[in-house]
């Protein structure tokens, strides 16, 4: 049988050096090595994923894994759009919600192990503008708690919500034009899966392979109504919060009087433009489930 070239993309940085040798010791283990011929590169910088990836898909190589958050997914996901080299993922970040939406277990054993059966799907990919995302892009809090989460040294979950709960105090409503109407909202999310990541269920009617854009206004929470939209957010009903607005389309266009700040898969980016447009690409990406 021919045997299939593979790549693990691994950012070091997320997880930890440690997770990062033990998974490397299990694809060793446990890939099957009569099915892959496995690769391992490591990413030096950011951004370096992509490159890898792109280099990829130039030797026609089959199947890209990251080894990463959902900044490294993004990075190696971008470059295998719309070709036919597939996406694998062995989470390793803190919130891996595109592993979670596609159902690729937690735990890096088990997800080495469904590499040795492959099953691949096609999804869509939103852009925000040019920039492409798998599972959601938004402007206003969640935007700015990125920001800051990225400029700190620690990562993981405890430090993202500690930035969460500081920031939410001193945080100011942003004006912005929706459609046809003026908002002040505390944020605007576009999913194309349901969650931010961590089982925050953001725009929690999204499917990822529906050619659609959820979209999910936060209008602004008293200190009262902070809790309550927490748990409805883990609990997938944030879309029946007094505080929500709730649409689905195929486009989005938003603007604003400064440029804007956003997010997409969890990972801040400054614009150069006061105008934003959400789109979509429909099954353009393979990913192996
Ligand atoms: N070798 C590297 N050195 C520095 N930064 C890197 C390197 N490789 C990747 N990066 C950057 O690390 C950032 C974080 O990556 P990623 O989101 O995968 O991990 P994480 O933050 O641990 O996960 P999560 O977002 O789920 O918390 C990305 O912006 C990526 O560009």
């Amino acid at each position: 049988m021919n045997k299939q070239a593979i790549w693990f993309i691994v950012n070091p940085i997320s997880g930890g050096k440690k997770v990062h040798q033990s998974i490397v010791e299990l694809i060793d283990i446990q890939l099957d090595k009569q099915l892959y011929l496995p690769k391992i590169c490591y990413t030096e910088y950011a951004g370096h994923a992509t490159e890898i990836a792109a280099d990829a898909v130039k030797n026609k190589i089959p199947i890209v894994v990251a080894i990463g958050g959902d900044g490294t997914v993004n990075e190696v996901g971008k470059a295998l759009i719309h070709t036919n080299t597939a996406l694998g993922i062995i989470p390793t970040g803190s919130g891996n919600g595109l592993a979670r939406e596609l159902g690729i277990p937690m735990k890096a054993a088990k997800a080495i192990e469904s590499l040795n059966t492959p099953v691949s799907k096609q999804i869509d990919v939103c852009y925000a503008n040019e920039v492409p995302f798998f599972c959601t892009a938004g402007i206003g809090f969640d935007a700015h708690c990125a920001d800051i989460f990225s400029k700190m040294k620690g990562r993981g979950l405890i430090n993202y919500v500690k930035v969460g709960f500081s920031e939410f105090w001193k945080y100011q409503p942003l004006k912005c034009v929706f459609g046809a109407n003026i908002y002040e909202v505390f944020s605007i999310t576009f999913g194309n899966a349901s969650q931010f990541g961590n089982n925050a269920y953001i725009t929690p009617t999204a499917i990822i392979d529906d050619g659609l854009i959820d979209c999910t206004i936060i209008n602004p929470p008293s200190a009262l109504q902070a809790l309550p939209m927490i748990a409805q957010l883990f609990n997938g009903n944030i879309h029946s919060s007094d505080l929500s607005e709730n649409y689905r389309g195929t486009k989005f266009k938003v603007s604003n009087d400064q440029n804007f700040l956003i997010h997409y898969d969890g990972e801040p980016l400054q614009l150069n433009t006061n105008e934003l447009t959400i789109s979509i690409s429909e099954k353009c990406l393979r990913v192996i489930i």
